[in-house]
């Protein structure tokens, strides 16, 4: 069943778990996300970033989602990754995805309040949750040092101002994660997050998720993650699949045969994900 993104978040801020949010960019994906959902009785997000809705198109996207959403047992939601484009979001919000992200992350501090704010009044107005992201999460900020870096952390007190400025339902944080494969082992303050947890009374949000190694995971659902996003580490499953059956079977060229595997692989990832935030048994 398709149900508000909010609703899900709110449950398990209160309950102490994290939902899994999944990225998706065609059929094969969303099936895995779905089916391991079912098979751990867990509430799953569903989410597509712009550059997979350019890929398989918006109407594509929502007409997977909303099926997925519709058969599934378990409750779904649909979700705009890292939305930057303002006429997308609105889009997104028209085909009824039931929460949408506004990146502002690389905006000055009262520049992303204000834009994030544009995007909540209009979402709120027809029951749209909105995820907005304060401080940089790594990954595309690679040439800039570590102590740099750090000043990029997001800083609870702005945490706690942003939040109440714009009015957001939920909040994705910068305490040392980075989108992508991981070169060395990514170092979380979890410190900063207990620190903004106690202060902060939406639910926080962990990009870059992927690579990390499960006991920082289960620390930051301790100190009050509630929404970790993983896309990198499903990619991988899929294309280590795929290279590996037709390495061993040259001659095979039913497509249905080579996604059937991948699909199965990433079944395997995604539900020892759902286990590890808490969330299996929780739909
Ligand atoms: O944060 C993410 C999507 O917004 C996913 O990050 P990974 O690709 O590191 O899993
Ligand atoms: O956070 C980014 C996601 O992993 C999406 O990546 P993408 O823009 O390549 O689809
Ligand atoms: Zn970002
Ligand atoms: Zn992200």
């Amino acid at each position: 069943m398709l149900v508000n993104t909010r609703e899900m978040l709110d449950k398990a801020r209160e309950k102490g778990y994290a939902i899994g949010a999944f990225n998706m960019s065609n059929m094969e994906i969303l099936q895995a996300i779905v089916q391991a959902a079912e098979i751990e009785n867990a509430p799953v997000i569903v989410q597509a970033s712009q550059a997979a809705l350019k890929y398989a198109g918006v109407d594509y996207i929502e007409a997977m989602g909303k099926l997925a959403a519709q058969k599934a047992s378990v409750p779904v939601a649909i979700h705009l990754d890292h939305g930057t484009d303002f006429n997308l979001i609105m889009l997104c919000i028209r085909h009824g995805f039931t929460s949408v992200m506004i990146d502002g992350s690389k905006y000055q501090f009262e520049e992303n309040i204000a834009i994030t704010k544009k995007v909540v009044e209009i979402a709120h107005a027809v029951d749209v949750s909105v995820e907005a992201e304060l401080g940089k999460i790594g990954g595309t900020e690679d040439h800039i040092t570590v102590s740099e870096k750090e000043a990029l952390y997001t800083e609870p007190e702005e945490a706690v101002r942003f939040a109440k400025e714009t009015g957001v339902d939920s909040l994705a944080i910068s305490i040392g994660t980075a989108h992508g494969p991981y070169k060395g082992e990514p170092k979380l303050d979890f410190d900063r997050l207990a620190e903004i947890r106690s202060m902060l009374d939406i639910p926080i949000v962990l990009h870059g998720a992927s690579g990390v190694p499960d006991e920082s995971i289960r620390k930051a659902v301790e100190r009050g993650v509630c929404k970790i996003n993983i896309d990198t580490e499903i990619r991988q499953s899929f294309t280590e699949a795929v290279r590996k059956i037709l390495a061993d079977n040259p001659a095979e060229y039913d497509p249905r045969k080579v996604l059937g595997v991948a699909k199965e692989a990433m079944i395997e990832t995604v539900s020892g994900k759902m286990r590890l935030f808490g969330c299996s048994g929780r739909a």
